[in-house]
């Protein structure tokens, strides 16, 4: 079977950088949104991922930006991937797709399957969607809120794209969720912290280690 890749989100120190990087994972997550306990600007960014080797990627986290910022801050990150995780339009991505070349991955904020049927208008515009939990109603946040949806949706869903799981995962629930969805990329932000922004090297290594179990 595959091995499952893994992203570890929001991290801001090299301390928990190294150990996503110690125990396997794929991605590295970097978020630069102000609004966000995880927020850090590109030039830390881009500190960090020089730290990392060529195979781990480096996927610079957006919320609704103007293309032109978008292709700013990947280029000052030194961004692979960039993930918008807003309310973006196709045409946004398109956009930033023809400024930076790079891979981009679609937030999709998933309640029932409606939200799931809604996602072929990415074909063609995002290269992997990652779906999350919908936010509450007036979160600050549109992501990184530890929240799950009911896994089962995905069950015999014809995915649009290749894709990714996200959403309320953590060591203890990892393994199941990909049982349960076949997930072969999951991401993780809030489940391996202590508090909102504070990342946990055992936490960090705990995940990693259940995801590949
Ligand atoms: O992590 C954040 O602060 C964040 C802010 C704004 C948008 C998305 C954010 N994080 C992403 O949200 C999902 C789920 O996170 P969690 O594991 O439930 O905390 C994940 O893709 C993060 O990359």
């Amino acid at each position: 079977m595959k091995r499952v890749q893994t992203k570890i989100c929001g991290i801001s120190t090299p301390e928990t950088l190294a150990a996503a990087l110690a125990h396997g994972a794929s991605h590295i997550g970097f978020v630069h949104f102000a609004k966000s306990p995880r927020h850090i600007d590109t030039g830390l960014a881009r500190a960090l991922g020089g730290r990392c080797p060529a195979h781990v990627r480096r996927v610079l986290l957006l919320v609704n930006p103007h293309p032109a910022d978008a292709a700013r801050l990947a280029d000052e990150a030194g961004a692979d991937i960039l993930q918008l995780h807003g309310d973006e339009a196709p045409a946004q991505l398109s956009a930033i797709k023809a400024l930076t070349g790079l891979e981009l991955w679609k937030a999709v904020p998933v309640r029932t399957s409606a939200d799931l049927n809604a996602t072929a208008q990415w074909r063609g515009v995002a290269d992997r969607l990652l779906y999350d939990a919908k936010p509450p109603a007036g979160s600050d946040l549109p992501g990184g809120n530890g929240l799950r949806f009911d896994w089962m949706l995905l069950q015999g869903h014809r995915h649009a794209l290749p894709w990714a799981l996200s959403g309320g995962l953590d060591p203890a629930n990892v393994a199941e969720a990909i049982g349960t969805t076949g997930a072969t990329l999951v991401d993780v932000s809030s489940g391996v912290e202590s508090s909102p922004g504070i990342k946990d090297v055992d936490k960090i290594a705990a995940f990693l280690k259940a995801a590949s179990s």
